[in-house]
């Protein structure tokens, strides 16, 4: 299968915020047309967004099947077969599928798909919007390092984009596409300390943001392990331990990995329904 880039049609089946994710990734790579994308929903709620791109949409999934030589699948887990069923005949070994849905294997997506076609399972996550995204995927039996460089060449605006073995895929969603409101949810708790300390709200929102991005942007551009950029903030008796001694006593880490093994295991129930 060879395809050349700049012609190529991309179709999402589904609307909602992971498609409209993945969609300003793809056009920001200025690789993709909006006029070569289309995307389909039952309903017109998120329509609106594709149309200001400029991109088509439609209620039919069948059409954006029969208009799309990639196709990435948006809807929830537990849509994914009735929206294969519904499809399924009309895809050719000369289509590419790309599943989002967390837990739904590669396995159970060949199955539901005719024999050959080639199936890669990527697990995102929302900051593919601000090109940020953290991206795992997987190639199925009849993807070839032909359609994972094309998946990654896509998706290169998106953020980091990694290949691994499908069995990592359910704890990248426990640890990323799930991960990131758990940082949302620190977010929020530390802005609340700020505002318990007296500072108004607004401010301490617009602080705990910046604090965030500037701690991330430090860890990933740094390469350091974390705990060495943190022994780096501790002055010895002074602010930062006592405020690290506090977070110990509530347990944060263990309860931090408590959150990566059971959003990674509710991925991997999700994938035996
Ligand atoms: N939201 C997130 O942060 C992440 C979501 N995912 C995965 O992405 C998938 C979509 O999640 P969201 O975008 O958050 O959900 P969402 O609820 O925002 O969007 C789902 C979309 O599917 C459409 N839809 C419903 N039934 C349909 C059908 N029969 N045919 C076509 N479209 C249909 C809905 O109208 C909606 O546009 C899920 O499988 C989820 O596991 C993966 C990583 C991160
Ligand atoms: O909560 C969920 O199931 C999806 C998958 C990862 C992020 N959101």
């Amino acid at each position: 299968m060879s395809f050349d880039i700049t012609n190529l049609k991309v179709g999402f089946i589904g609307a909602g915020k992971m498609a409209q994710g993945i969609a300003r990734g793809l056009l920001s790579s200025g690789k993709v047309q909006p006029s070569s994308v289309i995307v389909s929903s039952p309903s017109s709620k998120n329509h609106g967004f594709f149309l200001d791109f400029g991109i088509a949409t439609t209620h039919s999934n069948t059409t954006v099947v029969q208009s799309s030589h990639i196709i990435f699948l948006v809807v929830k887990p537990h849509l994914i077969s009735t929206v294969l069923n519904e499809v399924s005949s009309l895809i050719t070994s000369q289509q590419i599928i790309i599943s989002v849905a967390a837990g739904i294997t590669i396995a159970k997506l060949e199955e539901l798909l005719p024999p050959n076609s080639a199936v890669l399972r990527l697990m995102p996550n929302l900051p593919c919007v601000v090109q940020e995204g953290a991206l795992l995927f997987s190639r199925g039996t009849h993807a070839s390092e032909k359609e994972a460089d094309l998946l990654r060449s896509l998706l290169s605006s998106c953020g980091l984009v990694e290949e691994g073995p499908e069995s990592f895929i359910d704890i990248h969603t426990g640890l990323s596409g799930s991960g990131i409101a758990y940082v949302y949810m620190f977010a929020e708790a530390m802005a609340d300390g700020a505002i318990k300390m007296g500072m108004p709200s607004s401010l301490a929102h617009r602080i705990a943001a910046q604090t965030i991005l500037g701690a991330g942007k430090l860890l990933r551009d740094s390469g350091q392990h974390p705990a060495q950029l943190r022994a780096d903030v501790c002055t010895p008796g002074g602010t930062t331990i006592f405020g690290l001694h506090a977070l110990e006593r509530g347990g944060l880490r263990s309860t931090t990995m408590d959150a990566v093994e059971a959003a990674t295991e509710r991925a991997r129930e999700l994938g035996r329904k």
